[in-house]
């Protein structure tokens, strides 16, 4: 069997993976909240989470792995959206759970094999609230129920920080009816307007973080192996579940992952920030949903990234040359074991493709197309836009740059400009022919992007 080596996040190393029970390997990780389309960084998690369940479900067999993901969709964001708009919650929560879920087919993701809602969970968290004030963790005040921070001795753990560092790094909401400004809200009133459920504590409704510690206790049990997200998601929610879960006598998750941002000139891709286009955006522009992932498979997991349109060049370029030769495969070969490896250890998705390149390069046809599919590059057969015919726009308009880069260069009697060139048409696999309408070109099969953008 496949050893598989994880970074641990809360242990700061890479460790050997050792499920729990590896006839059932389980998974969580922590899903949108759903009150407007996803932007790209928030694929970045679904992306990443799918390569592991991929790898899981490869080397355990895909019955014995169990992936959760839930929809947040109790949150004052989607009240605001609903106050704006006019329209109902639920009508909110709906329309945009189904266009994430349609979102994230398109990038090649699998559907998690359980994508509870917030909304029909919380007769069980109202049980762990109070499951977890009879323990002394939390407490009523004000119609709110507040976690009590100081009697989780191991709280900052997973971020590897005291709890004085934490507050002073971190906007506590400093309410009369807390303890210590640190704790944190369990359950709060809800006025008419708002959505609310009736509960011990009077109507009201659940806090962000004890959701996730419900339903993966309801779907997983009280321990499980993976809970994954967002490094952003570290402090204060996995800090949050994990002592919500804990001071309930949960084991809770073994290891866990955190994929690092993606980045829009150096700051988070946010809706806060406004700095964001959507998923929906670039499938829009008619940028393939494979290419899109791709360009997130290109760099590892735990190292920021950014979007670039020559990445996406770059991405497409080489899929078509994929496609065309894994399009002449059989089907049903082995998945190439290097593949298999590379992720194996800590997703390193960036070594997968070089080894995708490898099995290219020597034409072995079978494999590259059951390893693409691995990969999630490639669901049913070719992709429709790659079967058409010649190359995309974008590479079509740099040809045609340099070509008339070129015509100006020997205008110019610039005789080495238009030697390079041509020189890098050879290269790149572009083969032009100058005819009395002007220069036609095609591409050869091995054509090479990178060869090209080199002469920019
Ligand atoms: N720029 C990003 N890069 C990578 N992952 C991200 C990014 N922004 C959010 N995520 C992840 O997306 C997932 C869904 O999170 P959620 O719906 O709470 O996003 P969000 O908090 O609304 O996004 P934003 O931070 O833009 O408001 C989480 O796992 C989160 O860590
Ligand atoms: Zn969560």
């Amino acid at each position: 069997m496949t050893d598989i080596t994880l970074y641990n996040t809360a242990h700061r190393r890479k460790e050997p993976f050792r499920p729990i029970d590896p006839s059932n390997v389980r998974m969580y990780v922590c899903g949108p909240t759903v009150y407007d389309r996803a932007h790209l960084g928030n694929a970045r998690p679904v992306v990443v989470f799918d390569t592991l369940y991929r790898l899981l479900r490869h080397v355990y067999g895909a019955d014995h792995v169990t992936y959760v993901r839930n929809f947040t969709d109790v949150d004052d964001k989607i009240n605001a959206r609903a106050a704006e708009t006019g329209r109902s919650i639920r009508e909110i929560t709906d329309e945009t759970s189904r266009w994430y879920l349609d979102d994230m087919a398109a990038l090649g993701a699998l559907e998690p094999d359980h994508m509870p809602r917030a909304t029909e969970w919380i007769a069980q968290m109202v049980e762990m609230i109070a499951g977890l004030i009879a323990r002394g963790h939390a407490y009523e005040a004000e119609g709110h129920v507040l976690f009590r921070v100081r009697s989780y001795k191991d709280y900052g753990a997973l971020s590897g920080r005291s709890v004085d560092d934490m507050i002073a790094g971190a906007r506590v909401e400093v309410a009369p009816y807390k303890e210590d400004p640190m704790d944190f809200v369990l359950w709060k009133p809800s006025s008419d307007d708002l959505p609310g459920w009736d509960s011990p504590w009077g109507r009201g409704r659940p806090g962000w973080h004890i959701e996730c510690s419900a339903m993966s206790f309801e779907l997983l049990g009280e321990s499980f192996d993976i809970h994954g997200g967002g490094n952003d998601l570290q402090f204060p929610h996995h800090e949050n579940e994990i002592a919500q879960s804990r001071c309930m006598g949960h084991g809770f998750a073994n290891v866990w992952m955190h994929n690092e941002m993606l980045q829009v000139e150096g700051k988070k891709m946010s809706k806060s920030l406004g700095n964001f286009f959507t998923v929906r955006d670039l499938l829009d522009q008619g940028i393939p949903g494979e290419v899109i992932r791709f360009v997130f498979l290109s760099t590892h997991y735990r190292k920021p990234m950014d979007w670039t349109a020559e990445k996406a060049r770059e991405a497409e370029a080489t899929l078509r040359k994929w496609y065309r030769l894994a399009d002449q495969g059989p089907d049903g070969q082995e998945v190439y074991r290097p593949v298999v490896n590379a992720l194996a250890d800590d997703l390193n998705t960036h070594l997968a493709l070089s080894e995708l390149h490898q099995l290219a390069h020597a034409g072995d046809v079978g494999t590259l197309r059951s390893s693409m599919q691995f990969l999630g590059l490639m669901a049913d057969g070719i992709p429709v836009w790659a079967k058409e015919e010649g190359p995309s726009g974008e590479v079509a308009a740099l040809i045609e740059d340099l070509l008339a880069d070129r015509k100006r260069a020997r205008t110019e009697k610039d005789f080495a400009r238009a030697d390079a060139i041509r020189d890098a048409f050879a290269a790149a696999g572009v083969i032009v022919k100058d005819t009395a309408e002007g220069a036609e070109w095609e591409l050869s099969p091995d054509f090479d992007l990178a060869k090209l953008e080199a002469l920019k």
